[in-house]
C-alpha cells in the first residue's frame, strides 16, 4: 500500500479569501499548501476595476505569513458597466488572470452581477480576442426553476448561447455539481474547462438534510443527488485535462452559517489535500491526484506547472475544527470520515 506520495505543488483554481481580519486568518490555510489560487472578486463592494484588483492583490500579499510563497491570480467581477479597455489593460499587464461572471442574485455577494447577458456581449467578445478566460457561476436565478435544476438549466439557457455567440472565448464552468455539467464540459472543445470542489466529491444533498439541517454543508451550487456526486468523482479522478481543482473554499463565520438564513459556502482550505488524497485512493486513482490538483489547471490557463513538490504521508493529519478569525470562528469542513493523509511538514496551527 502506498505510504507516501510526492506531487507537484497544487494550485486552487477557485478560492474566496475575503478581506481584513478574515483574509488574514484564512490565507495561511491556503498558502501553507498551495502555490497559486484564482481569487474570487465577490467582496462587498466587488472587485470591478483593474485598480481595485491591484489594491486587493496588495492587501493579500500584505497578509501573507512570512516564509509562505503564494501568488494570488486576480480576477475582475463582471458587471453590466465593466469597461472593456480597463479589463484589457489589466489582462495585458498580467494583473488579472480571468474575469468572473455571476448571474445577479445567484450566490453570496452577487447583487452587482449580470442581469441581461446581452449587455456584456461586447466585453465577452473583447475577452475572446485577448484570450482572457471567463469563470462562470453557472446557475440561473429564475424563481420558477427548482434550485436543484439551476445548473442544468443555466447550461441550456445561458452558457451554451454565450459560447456559440462568442467563439474562441475560454470558459471555466466553476464548481460543477451535476452529471449534466460533466457531460457538457466533456462534449465541448478545448476552450471549455471546469473546476470541481472538494466538498462536492464528498457530500450529496442527503448530507445537508437528513437527520437535521447541517448548515456547514450548505453551499451554492447546492450539493445534488448521489448519482451526480459519483459523476463528479469519476470526472475528477479520470485524469482528463478539462477537470481541475477549484476548492471554492468560502469562509463564513459560524453565526452567519448557523442562522435562520444561513450563508452559502464550505470552508475547505485547511483539509482539502488530506480529503482529496483519500478520495482518490478510495477510487484507485492516487496516481491521477497530481493531474487534478497540479497539472490540468495550469495547462488550461496556459501557465507552467509548479516546479516545487509536496509530499503526502499516510498518517492522520491534525488541524483545528474551527479557525479563529477575529470576525468570529469559521468551521472547517467535516468530511464525515477519519482522514488518513497528511501534508508532510505541515505544522500545527498557531491560531484556532
Ligand atoms: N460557493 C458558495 O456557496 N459561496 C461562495 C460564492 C460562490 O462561489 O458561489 C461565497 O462567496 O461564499
Ligand atoms: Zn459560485
Ligand atoms: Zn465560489
Amino acid at each position: 500500500m502506498t505510504q507516501s506520495l510526492t506531487i507537484r505543488r497544487p494550485d486552487d483554481w477557485h478560492l474566496h479569501l475575503r478581506d481584513g481580519a478574515m483574509l488574514r486568518a484564512v490565507l495561511p490555510e491556503t498558502s501553507r499548501h498551495f502555490a497559486r489560487a484564482i481569487i474570487m472578486p465577490n467582496l462587498v463592494p466587488p472587485v470591478v476595476t483593474g485598480a481595485e484588483a491591484a489594491a486587493y492583490r496588495d492587501r493579500i500579499m500584505a497578509a501573507l505569513p512570512e516564509g509562505h510563497s503564494f501568488t494570488p491570480l486576480m480576477t475582475l467581477y463582471l458587471t453590466e458597466d465593466t469597461d472593456p479597455d480597463d479589463l484589457a489593460a489589466a489582462h495585458a499587464s498580467g494583473l488579472i488572470t480571468a474575469v468572473k461572471l455571476y448571474p445577479a442574485g445567484a450566490t453570496t455577494n452577487s447583487a452587482s452581477g449580470v442581469r441581461n447577458f446581452d449587455t456584456v456581449r461586447p466585453v465577452l467578445e473583447r475577452m475572446a480576442e485577448i484570450g482572457c478566460p471567463l469563470c462562470v457561476h453557472g446557475e440561473v436565478t429564475d424563481p420558477e426553476i427548482d434550485i436543484f435544476d439551476r445548473e442544468a438549466v443555466f447550461i441550456d439557457r445561458v452558457l451554451d448561447p454565450i459560447r456559440s455567440t462568442t467563439p474562441g472565448l475560454r470558459v471555466v464552468m466553476e464548481h460543477i455539481t451535476t452529471s449534466d455539467g460533466v457531460a457538457y464540459v466533456r462534449a465541448g472543445d478545448d476552450t471549455l474547462g471546469a473546476t470541481i470542489t472538494t466538498h462536492h466529491l464528498v457530500i450529496n444533498r442527503n448530507h445537508i438534510l437528513v437527520g437535521g439541517i447541517k448548515p456547514h454543508y450548505y453551499c451554492l451550487p447546492v450539493a445534488k443527488r448521489e448519482e451526480h456526486r459519483l459523476a463528479l468523482r469519476a470526472a475528477a479522478t479520470s485524469g482528463e485535462g478539462r477537470f481541475f481543482l477549484g476548492t471554492d473554499s468560502a469562509p463564513h463565520t459560524d453565526p452567519n452559517k448557523e442562522s435562520a438564513c444561513g450563508c452559502a459556502g464550505c470552508f475547505t482550505a485547511t483539509n482539502t489535500l488530506s480529503i482529496l488524497a483519500q478520495v482518490f485512493e478510495e477510487d484507485g486513482a492516487l496516481d491521477r491526484l497530481e493531474a487534478f490538483t497540479s497539472l490540468n489547471g495550469p495547462a488550461f490557463y496556459g501557465l507552467p506547472a509548479n516546479e516545487d513538490r509536496i509530499t503526502l504521508d499516510k498518517t492522520a493529519p491534525s488541524y483545528p475544527d474551527k479557525i479563529d478569525t477575529g470576525d468570529g470562528p469559521v468551521t472547517v469542513f467535516d468530511p464525515g470520515f477519519e482522514l488518513c493523509w497528511k501534508v508532510s511538514g505541515d505544522q500545527l496551527r498557531t491560531i484556532g
